[in-house]
């Protein structure tokens, strides 16, 4: 067995791994990275970027589908599905080799190949070595999981992690769980030609927690993707494909090409053997943390990236990342920022700030409709609805959007609500003629009682 010290040691190179390691060695911590497979993100190999290709081969179909209605002629569309799915590949292996290249730069002395498991809250086994660290970060990020009832057709189950490498399109797809990856995919999917079908046991989409926009998203989406919310699904093989029954008010059963499993990614723990470390978990396993340092207690070890299964979003892993690593070293943390989330479907599905399930007594709401929008009308985006929230003291701290480029809107909100704007100073910022983000204006006067 060897020994090696070393100030700071950040388990995972994903994106708050890399980023936790280059914040740490900025701070002049003797820093170490471990990470077990070959080096590359989630974001890039099977994650944001190919799942955005996708999407934007499938929205290039829906544009050229839909031209008639402006009064352009372009004849039948053809979806080429392999050039298609090719593109994405040659995407995503692009993005994928820029961020094996900043890894790559990463001094090799300064990095372990392996699977690190804890000994103890300041040690750590990687293969032969063991690391007895100063501070620890874990970024170990998270993994899809396939449930039980799909073992039957497994052989035709992808996640995330494999639908990207499918050669052609299917005719038919079951796509189960309806979070930002079951939604993105599936209309990615149905918009590239393919019979889509989207299971979950719930009946929210995108984990909206609005009602109310939820059923505006629920009811555009349902236009492209055959919805099955709120039911229960098993499956049997048959003849080479996946027969899948589900339970409800419309119980049936029908077969299917392939399955895609996205019923959610709970964080890679297990091999840490965290019982050694004596920090407090919740019911999940999953270290408690401060949101603010990521820090666990007063411990050593701190939590960044999708393992803490806290706002797994991308700009969550880096930051948190940054901060992981900065703290452990000894530095300051900066203040929370408001979580923002975008599912890139169309309508794109926005929250930003205070969820509606955390709204404070006495909250205003202020509600617009793209509908009423006259941008939205000219651009036939007229799906969707808009809703922002207010403390009682008319500060503006949420919003919850179903609407086209609603990732724009989302954007000015996330600040606005960070600078704590009160909704009447936020209608009367200069709202350009005819913009979608009219619809903030819109929506801001709803809550203030104006017309
Ligand atoms: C399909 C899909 C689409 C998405 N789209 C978006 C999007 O559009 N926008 C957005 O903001 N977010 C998106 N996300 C979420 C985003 O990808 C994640 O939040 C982010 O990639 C998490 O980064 P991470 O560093 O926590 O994890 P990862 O990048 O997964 O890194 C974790 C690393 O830890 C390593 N590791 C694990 N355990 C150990 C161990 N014991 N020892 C050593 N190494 C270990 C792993 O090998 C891995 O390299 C998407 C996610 C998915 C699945
Ligand atoms: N655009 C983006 O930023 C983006 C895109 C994709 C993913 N992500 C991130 O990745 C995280 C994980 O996303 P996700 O969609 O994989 O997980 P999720 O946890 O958000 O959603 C999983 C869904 O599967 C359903 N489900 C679970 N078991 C089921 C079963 N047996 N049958 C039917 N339905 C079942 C759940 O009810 C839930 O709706 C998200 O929270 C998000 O932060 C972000």
């Amino acid at each position: 067995m060897e020994d090696r010290r070393c100030g700071v040691a950040v388990i995972g190179a994903g994106t708050a791994g890399l980023h936790a390691y280059e914040a740490a060695w900025n701070m002049g911590a003797d820093t170490l990275l471990i990470e077990q497979g070959s080096g590359g993100t989630t974001c890039t190999r099977y994650g944001c970027m190919p799942s955005k290709a996708l999407l934007a081969a499938a929205h290039a179909a829906h544009a050229a589908r839909r031209a008639g209605g402006f009064g352009i002629r372009t004849g039948d569309i053809h979806v080429d599905g392999e050039a298609v799915m090719a593109r994405v590949r040659a995407l995503r292996d692009r993005f994928f080799a820029a961020v094996l290249e900043d890894y790559d730069a990463i001094p090799a002395d300064h990095r372990l190949h392996g699977t690190a498991c804890f000994t103890g809250p300041d040690r750590l086994v990687v293969g032969d070595t063991t690391i007895h660290a100063d501070a620890i970060v874990i970024a170990t990020g998270a993994r899809p999981i396939v449930p039980e009832s799909l073992d039957p057709v497994r052989a035709l189950v992808h996640t995330h992690e494999t639908i990207f490498d499918i050669e052609t399109l299917p005719r038919s797809l079951a796509v189960l769980g309806a979070g930002p990856v079951g939604l993105e995919l599936a209309q990615a999917f149905a918009r590239l030609g393919v019979a889509v079908t989207l299971f979950d046991e719930d009946d929210i989409v995108g984990g909206l927690g609005d009602p109310q926009v939820n059923a505006s998203a629920r009811a555009a989406l349902s236009q492209e993707v055959t919805m099955r919310l709120g039911v229960t699904v098993t499956a049997e093989a048959q003849d080479g494909r996946a027969r899948l029954s589900w339970t409800g008010a419309e119980a049936g059963s029908e077969s299917f090409d392939l399955i895609l499993a996205a019923t959610g990614r709970p964080p890679c723990l297990d091999p840490l053997a965290l019982d050694t470390t004596g920090l407090a978990l919740d019911d999940h396993g999953t270290p408690l943390f401060d949101h603010r340092t990521r820090r666990c207690g007063d411990s050593a070890i701190f939590v960044a990236g999708d393992a803490g299964s806290w706002r797994p979003v991308l700009h969550e892993a880096a930051r948190g990342g940054r901060i992981a690593g900065m703290v452990a070293a000894g530095g300051e943390a900066p203040r929370v920022l408001p979580a923002f989330a975008i599912t890139f479907t169309d309508p794109q599905l926005v929250e930003v700030g205070t969820g509606f399930a955390d709204l404070p007594d006495g909250a205003r709401i202020g509600e617009a409709k793209p509908a009423d929008n006259g941008r939205a009308v000219i651009e036939r985006t007229t799906e969707g609805l808009v809703r922002l929230y207010a403390d009682r003291d008319g500060r503006l701290i949420g919003a919850s959007i179903a609407a086209a480029e609603a990732e724009h809107l989302g954007h000015g909100l996330a600040l606005a609500i960070d600078r704590g704007i009160s909704m009447a100073d936020f209608a009367d910022q200069p709202w350009y003629h005819p913009t979608l983000e009219e619809l903030l204006q819109q929506a801001a006067r709803d809550a203030l009682g104006e017309d």
